[in-house]
C-alpha cells in the first residue's frame, strides 16, 4: 500500500498558505517530514487524518480516496496529534479499553489482551490505574502512542512526538516507534533533525508550505556533499560574513560564533570542509528557499 499526495493544496481563511501544491508518496516504513515551526506539517498530516478539509488536490491510501471515504481512513488509521487531550480523572487502562471498543475490538476477553500487551510494550503497566492526570509529559506522550498503536492501524501518523521530552522518554519513544512493523505507513513529523537520522528511510523536507526536498536522507546528503564549509568568527564578524557568504547556519562554539556557509567551492582560506550530515541538508534547503522567496 502506498499513500499518494497529488497537487494538495491549502490556505487558511486568513489567507496564510498553509500547504502550497505538495506532490508526494509516502512508501511502508518510516517517512519522515522535517521541517521548522509553521512550515505546514500539522496541516498536512491533520488532512491526511481526515480531520480538516483540503482546498484542492488528492489524496489516496491503496485504493481509498482518503479525502472523500473518512470513515474507511478512520478504521485503519493510528493518530498521534501534537496536542494531544486526556481526560485527566480517568485511568489509562479506562480509556484505553474504551478506545479499542470505538476501534471495533467488541470482543471483552479479546479487548483486555490487546489493551494490556499495549500497556507493557509503552511501559505503563505499573502505572495503568493512574488517572491520565497525573501522568508526566513523557508517560502521556507514551500512552498517544499506546492509543494510536491499539487497532492494529496500517497508516500511522505521529505529529512531534519527542517534543518537550528529556534525552531518556526520547529515546523511549523513538524505541517504540522503530518498533512498528515493516507492512506499515508511519509519517513521523518532527522538526528535530536527530529523531529523523534515527528513524527514518525516507524523508520530506518542508518549508513555508512547500516541500523542498523528498527522498532518502543519503541521497539528500550526497547532493550537498564538499559544498558546506565552516568557520569560526568574532561576534564583530558575524553580520559581514553574513552579508558577504551564503551562510546557512550558525551556531556558538565556547561563546564565539562558528558559521556554515553553502559554497560550491572552499569560500577563502580559513574556511573547512564541513562533513555534511541531514542537519546541512535541513538547512541549506531552508535557506535555498528564503533566498527564491527573498527574489520574489
Ligand atoms: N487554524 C489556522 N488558521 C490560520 N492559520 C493557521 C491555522 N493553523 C495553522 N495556521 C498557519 O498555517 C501555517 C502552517 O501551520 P502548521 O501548524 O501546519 O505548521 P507546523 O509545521 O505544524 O508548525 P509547528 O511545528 O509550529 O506546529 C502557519 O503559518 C500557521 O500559523
Amino acid at each position: 500500500m502506498q499513500l499518494v499526495i497529488k497537487d494538495l493544496s491549502k490556505t487558511y481563511s486568513d489567507n496564510t498558505q498553509a500547504l502550497k501544491n505538495i506532490n508526494l508518496t509516502v512508501y511502508q516504513g518510516m517517512f519522515g517530514l522535517l521541517g521548522p515551526n509553521g512550515a505546514g506539517k500539522s496541516t498536512l498530516m491533520r488532512i491526511i487524518a481526515t480531520l480538516q478539509h483540503a482546498d484542492s488536490g488528492t489524496i489516496t491510501l491503496g485504493d481509498i480516496d482518503v479525502l472523500q471515504q473518512k470513515e474507511t481512513v478512520r478504521q485503519i488509521l493510528g493518530y498521534l496529534p501534537q496536542e494531544f487531550g486526556l481526560y485527566p480523572r480517568v485511568s489509562a487502562e479506562t480509556l484505553l479499553d474504551h478506545l479499542a471498543s470505538l476501534k471495533g475490538l467488541v470482543n471483552r476477553g479479546e479487548r483486555k489482551e490487546v489493551v494490556d500487551a499495549m500497556l507493557q510494550r509503552t511501559n505503563l503497566w505499573e502505572a495503568r490505574k493512574r488517572n491520565l492526570g497525573a501522568y508526566s509529559g513523557g508517560m502521556k506522550q507514551r500512552f498517544g502512542i499506546a492509543q494510536a498503536l491499539i487497532a492494529n492501524p496500517k497508516l500511522i501518523i505521529v505529529d512531534e512526538p519527542t517534543a518537550g521530552l528529556d534525552p531518556a522518554e526520547r529515546n523511549r519513544i523513538l524505541n517504540l516507534l522503530s518498533e512498528i512493523g515493516e507492512s506499515t505507513i508511519v509519517i513521523l513529523s518532527t522538526h528535530i533533525v536527530d529523531d529523523i537520522n534515527e528513524l527514518c528511510t525516507h524523508v520530506g523536507i518542508i518549508s513555508n508550505g512547500t516541500l523542498l526536498f523528498k527522498g532518502r536522507p543519503i541521497e539528500a546528503i550526497e547532493s550537498i556533499q564538499g559544498k558546506i564549509w565552516k568557520k569560526r568568527v568574532s561576534k564583530a564578524e558575524l553580520l559581514e560574513a553574513k552579508n558577504h557568504f551564503n551562510v546557512i547556519s550558525e551556531r556558538l562554539l565556547a561563546g564565539s560564533p562558528q558559521i556554515h556557509v553553502y559554497s560550491d567551492e572552499k569560500p577563502d582560506e580559513h574556511f573547512e570542509e564541513v562533513a555534511v550530515d541531514l542537519e546541512e541538508v535541513y538547512f541549506s534547503k531552508i535557506f535555498e528557499e528564503g533566498t527564491v522567496a527573498q527574489s520574489h
